[in-house]
């Protein structure tokens, strides 16, 4: 939600420096490691992490091909356009998937861009309480972690998107407290449209959870206030 559209009707030009001093402080950034992470949460989270930088011959250090995304629980109130957006937002809203305070219990998750390869990684880590099939992760707390790495995905590429439609094939199911990668690939750009693909796996690569078609649609940021 960094990026704008103009458009006669409603301006979304909104810069940061309207915004009034709440809105200013640093939030926190929830996809860094916590007690929670299991030991192929960390091991993912590391081997990207090291990716985002690389060490030069001289010692210093220079962006590599990964890039870390952070991640907040109210991430609408800290982009441009808070004050806009300010007045759909409800003061209790938090993002779904960063509503639960217990460390571990619903979503860990770390997002890892590359620019280069148009590529989107999430790492997740499957808690308690998105239980579904008895011992296995919920198929709508699934779709959620696709959303959420395609739907980053897209707004990287497009500014702000809403999902129009998942396509998910489930091909295995996912042991409760497991932790799996998401891999989102851009497909195509077509106008307003954007497709991507995206593969569940388990963590060393040898079984495909699920395999989603997404489409999401660049929006103007007042497609939202006009619903409100
Ligand atoms: C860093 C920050 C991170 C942010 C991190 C965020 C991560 C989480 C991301 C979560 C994102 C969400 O969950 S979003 C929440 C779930 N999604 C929603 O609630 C969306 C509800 N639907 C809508 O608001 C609307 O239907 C839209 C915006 C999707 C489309 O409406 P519109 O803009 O008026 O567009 P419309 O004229 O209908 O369609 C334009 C073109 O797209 C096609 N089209 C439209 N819908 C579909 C469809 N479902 N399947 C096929 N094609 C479709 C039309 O045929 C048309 O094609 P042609 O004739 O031009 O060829």
């Amino acid at each position: 939600f960094t990026h704008s559209r103009s458009s006669p009707s409603c301006s979304s030009s909104v810069q940061l420096w309207t915004l009034p001093l709440p809105f200013l402080s640093k939030p926190r950034d929830f996809s860094v490691p916590n007690s929670s992470w299991g030991p192929e949460m960390m091991r993912l989270y590391e081997h990207y992490n090291s990716q985002c930088e690389v060490e030069m011959e001289g010692g210093g250090k220079r962006e590599g091909l990964w890039r870390k995304l952070p991640s907040y629980n109210r991430i609408l109130k800290y982009a441009t356009g808070g004050v806009y957006l300010s007045k759909i937002i409800q003061s209790k809203a938090r993002l779904f998937t960063r509503n639960i305070r217990e460390p571990g219990a619903a979503f860990e998750y770390v997002l890892f861009a590359n620019s280069e390869e148009q590529k989107c990684v999430g790492i997740f880590q499957a808690g308690h309480l998105l239980e579904g099939p008895p011992g296995h992760v919920h198929g709508g707390a699934i779709a959620t972690m696709i959303d959420t790495v395609t739907g980053t995905h897209a707004s990287m590429l497009s500014g702000p998107v809403m999902t129009a439609n998942l396509n998910i094939n489930y091909r295995s199911p996912i042991p409760l407290g497991s932790t799996v990668l998401l891999e989102s690939c851009l497909d195509k750009k077509e106008g307003r449209k954007i497709i991507i693909t995206c593969k569940v796996m388990s963590t060393d690569g040898s079984k495909v959870h699920t395999e989603t078609t997404a489409l999401f649609l660049s929006i103007n940021v007042c497609h939202l206030l006009e619903r409100a």
